[in-house]
């Protein structure tokens, strides 16, 4: 059964690009600091606001600009974002303040008040992987979460890494759009997780740069050929 504060479905994923905004933390408990944690290590300006911040335990307040007083309305003034970690009356009157002002609100106590909730989640370079349950089970998405990093491994972070690299090459060396296509088509495909797993990142590497090489020499009909044989996504 659904219970009353969830969200009524599940919302729209974004990764939101956090550098030089603003996030208000209101309550820096255990939930609030973790909260505070996440959105430093996303590049954010994070201000916390508890009168009881020296006494909590938890993350570390380094890098937070604490506020030791009670939530006030103009905490909120200048913030791109606020997530309310404190007792469920103080959420209640965070969520709808930024709502006021255009903000976007997280509840920590009841998710459906809010604008968004907080997956789990894990980051290694540029790879992002969430897992949500639509505040069912918070506990369970962390679970899942650490299952898909477990059979993903470093593998699947050290390709993307990889890639990041490559992407530029391929635009460079493969002018033609057409012929890139299979290109990088064919970097979602398993063996690269398998060549690393069997030989090592040296190996991947060696092989995807091997295969932009030959789709830069045989040029533009030669590879718009090949794509023939390749199911659109
Ligand atoms: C994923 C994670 C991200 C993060 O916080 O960074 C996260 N909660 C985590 C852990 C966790 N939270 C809770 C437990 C105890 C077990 C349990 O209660 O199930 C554990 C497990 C633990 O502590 O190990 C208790 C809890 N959580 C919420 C409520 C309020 C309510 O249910 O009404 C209550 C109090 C319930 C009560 O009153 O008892 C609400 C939310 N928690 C969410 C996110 C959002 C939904 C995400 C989703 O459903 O997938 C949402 C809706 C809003 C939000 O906070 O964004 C993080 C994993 C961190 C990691 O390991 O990486
Ligand atoms: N979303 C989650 O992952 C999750 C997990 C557990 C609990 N919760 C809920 O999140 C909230 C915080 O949980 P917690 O374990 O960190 O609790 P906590 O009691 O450790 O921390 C709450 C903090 O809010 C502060 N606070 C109280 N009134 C305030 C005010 N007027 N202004 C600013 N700060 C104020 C307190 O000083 C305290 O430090 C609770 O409502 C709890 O039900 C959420």
């Amino acid at each position: 059964m659904v219970h009353e504060g969830m969200p009524a479905m599940p919302g729209y994923t974004i990764e939101l690009n956090l550098e030089g905004r603003t996030a208000v933390v209101v309550g820096l408990g255990a939930v609030g600091r973790r909260k505070a944690a996440g959105l430093l290590a996303a590049g954010a300006r994070v201000v916390g606001v508890d009168p009881m911040a020296s006494t909590t335990g938890g993350e570390p307040l380094a890098g937070i600009e604490v506020l030791a007083e009670p939530y006030r309305d103009q905490h909120l003034s200048g913030a791109f974002l606020a997530v309310a970690a404190a007792t469920p009356e103080v959420n209640r009157r965070v969520v709808r303040d930024a709502k006021g002002l255009g903000i976007l609100g997280c509840s920590a106590s009841d998710p459906g008040e809010g604008d968004f909730v907080v997956p789990a989640t894990w980051t290694s370079g540029p790879l992002v992987l969430t897992v949500s349950t639509s505040g069912a089970s918070p506990a369970l998405a962390a679970a899942l979460r650490d299952r898909a990093v477990e059979a993903l491994g470093p593998a699947a972070a050290g390709l993307a890494a990889i890639l990041v690299e490559l992407r530029p090459l391929v635009l460079a060396r493969v002018p033609d759009s057409a012929a890139r296509r299979p290109l990088f088509l064919e970097w979602a495909d398993p063996k690269w997780l398998a060549l690393w797993q069997e030989e090592g990142p040296e190996a991947v590497r060696r092989d995807l740069v091997r295969r932009i090489e030959q789709a830069a020499a045989s040029g533009p009909a030669d590879s718009a050929h090949g794509r023939e044989d390749r199911p659109e996504p």
